[in-house]
């Protein structure tokens, strides 16, 4: 028996809509944001989907994303696991800053290459590889061994460490996951067999 895996960002935050780099803090989702939340979630149970487990990180925009969710597939009473493990990347010094702003500080080049390179990080912050290396190793021991059983697991999270997780699930080489953009509310789904292996991505 395969396990289905769904992974949601969450919706648009204030700062999103600032255009600010959040990284670790903490905004509530906007309105559109929470609108996004709402149409994944109606999304998911016009699909048929009837998830097990249910985690998120640390950061409000998430799970807020996921309570709108389950709200809106009428699923109560479950027991959500939050972990910083699920966090977005740490952008470090660059936390707060308006991406424009920084553009022009620092010089289009650099801060493309903070934003999207895969192992050079952001003064004081995190690059993607060194999200992977914490957000990969709690898929591996918390929710691998669920969806090898079977199950069906929902995960909302952040762009940054949900593409640590589909780089990992798909196999993709580091240019193609920073060519990868994940939307805000944007639901991805994946069929894992029991060997943990990617059996298919389906197309909501
Ligand atoms: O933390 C942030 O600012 C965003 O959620 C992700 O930003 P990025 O697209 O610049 O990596």
């Amino acid at each position: 028996m395969s396990g289905t895996l769904i992974l949601v960002r969450h919706g648009q935050s204030d700062w999103n809509l600032k255009n600010l780099f959040t990284g670790w803090r903490n905004p509530n989702l906007t309105e559109k944001g929470e609108g996004e939340a709402r149409a994944t979630g109606q999304a998911l149970k016009a699909g048929g989907y009837a998830p097990h487990l249910f985690y998120t990180s640390a950061l409000r925009r998430a799970q807020h994303t996921l309570d709108l969710i389950l709200e809106e597939m009428g699923i109560l009473n479950v027991t959500i696991t939050r972990n910083v493990a699920l966090n977005e990347r740490d952008y470090g010094d660059l936390s707060g800053l308006n991406k424009d702003d920084a553009r022009e500080k620092w010089g289009e080049e650099q801060v493309h290459i903070w934003r999207r390179s895969y192992d050079v990080p952001p003064p004081g912050g995190e690059s993607l590889k060194d999200t992977a290396d914490r957000t990969l190793p709690y898929y591996e021991s918390e929710i691998l061994p669920q969806l090898k059983a079977g199950k069906t697991v929902l995960i909302a999270a952040h762009g940054n460490s949900l593409r640590a997780l589909v780089m990992a699930i798909e196999g993709l080489t580091p240019d193609e996951i920073l060519a990868r953009e994940i939307a805000t509310g944007e639901p991805t789904v994946y069929r894992i067999g029991p060997d943990g292996k990617l059996v298919e991505r389906i197309i909501l």
